[in-house]
């Protein structure tokens, strides 16, 4: 029988709600009754990092999750679960994906309701993950997030809904596979890229999102703040209002400035050649990133300047995934 290791670090799956209906964290993990369900799937060591909320979840925090399982592969695993609130599990799971190397699945999942609630999902996402984790098909996929009976990678997915069971969802290059009663099916292979694992995340990154009309002033604060990077929501294939390309000019000059596109599909691409368009863009040296959201692109950027990683290096990196 396989050995999985199981990592909770709290969310939804792990609360209840109480008697006005609002949603809390447990003291007892009501997850641990589930195990006994899973006895079939693998031998399952459980080990409880956290017990967070997601919006709690800090980068310093994943980073200290990443050395946690890394330190913890040494005992043999086939394969980790991990359990994390919906909220920023995206940020976690690309995180993992940045730094953990592991031939083994990493899978994470979650749960929208609460496990005193009706309809609650919390179960069937933990033993359809575990179950994702043993499978020989989700070797060398990288981190996955296992969802509704649904199988993403975390460089591709995201939340697209506040209250649905159905929320994560995979844009640009749609999903790895699926979970049936009786199957795992792993019908795409994501392109991985080379990870870093960081000792510390010593550098700010801020995410701005750009819109119709919008003024310099916040793009220059964030100069003025001492950030060391920048991420930069433009508008549809890659284009910002002129009144920003000042300011651009000016960031440039202090940190690199990331640009992904506020459509949720889609990747950014020097079409445009008017004022504030791709072309500029381009030409102003900013770092197209080709997919990824703005949070993630956060992450990315933080450990690639704690790499060290030069102009070129960054153009590289962001661009082929
Ligand atoms: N469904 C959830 O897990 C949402 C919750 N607010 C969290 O992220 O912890």
């Amino acid at each position: 029988m396989k050995k999985l290791l199981l990592i909770h670090t709290g969310g939804t799956i792990a609360m209840a709600q109480n008697h006005s209906g609002h949603v809390l964290p447990n003291d007892i993990n009501p997850l641990d009754a589930s195990l006994p369900r899973a006895t079939d799937i693998a031998d399952i060591t459980t080990r409880h990092f956290a017990n967070l909320p997601s919006p709690h979840i800090t980068p310093d925090i994943m980073l200290r999750l990443a050395h946690f399982i890394k330190e913890e592969l040494q005992s043999g695993y086939d394969g980790v679960v991990i359990t994390h609130g919906t909220d920023t599990l995206e940020e976690t799971a690309y995180f993992l994906q940045l730094t953990i190397g592991a031939p083994i699945p990493i899978v994470l999942t979650g749960a929208m309701r609460s496990s005193n609630e009706v309809g609650s999902d919390g179960e069937f996402n933990l033993i359809t993950a575990l179950r994702v984790a043993v499978s020989d098909a989700a070797k060398g996929k990288g981190v996955l997030v296992v969802f509704n009976g649904e199988i993403h990678s975390a460089f591709n997915v995201t939340k697209t809904h506040t209250s649905s069971v159905d929320t994560f969802k995979s844009v640009h290059f749609g999903n790895l596979g699926m979970v049936t009663k009786d199957h795992v099916y792993l019908f795409n292979t994501p392109l991985l890229k080379p990870t870093h694992m960081v000792r510390e995340l010593s550098k700010r990154v801020a995410v701005l999102k750009v819109y119709a009309g919008m003024e310099p002033d916040l793009l220059l604060a964030v100069g003025e703040l001492g950030y060391d990077g920048l991420v930069l929501e433009v508008l549809g294939q890659g284009n910002v209002p002129p009144g920003l390309v000042e300011a651009i000019r000016t960031l440039t000059e202090q940190m690199p400035i990331v640009i992904v596109s506020r459509c949720f599909n889609g990747i950014v691409q020097d079409v445009y050649g008017y004022v504030g368009g791709g072309q500029q863009l381009k030409e102003l040296g900013l770092i197209f990133s080709n997919g990824l959201n703005s949070q993630k692109a956060r992450l990315k950027l933080m450990i690639e300047l704690e790499i060290e990683a030069t102009h070129q290096d960054l153009e590289h990196s962001f661009q082929v995934e």
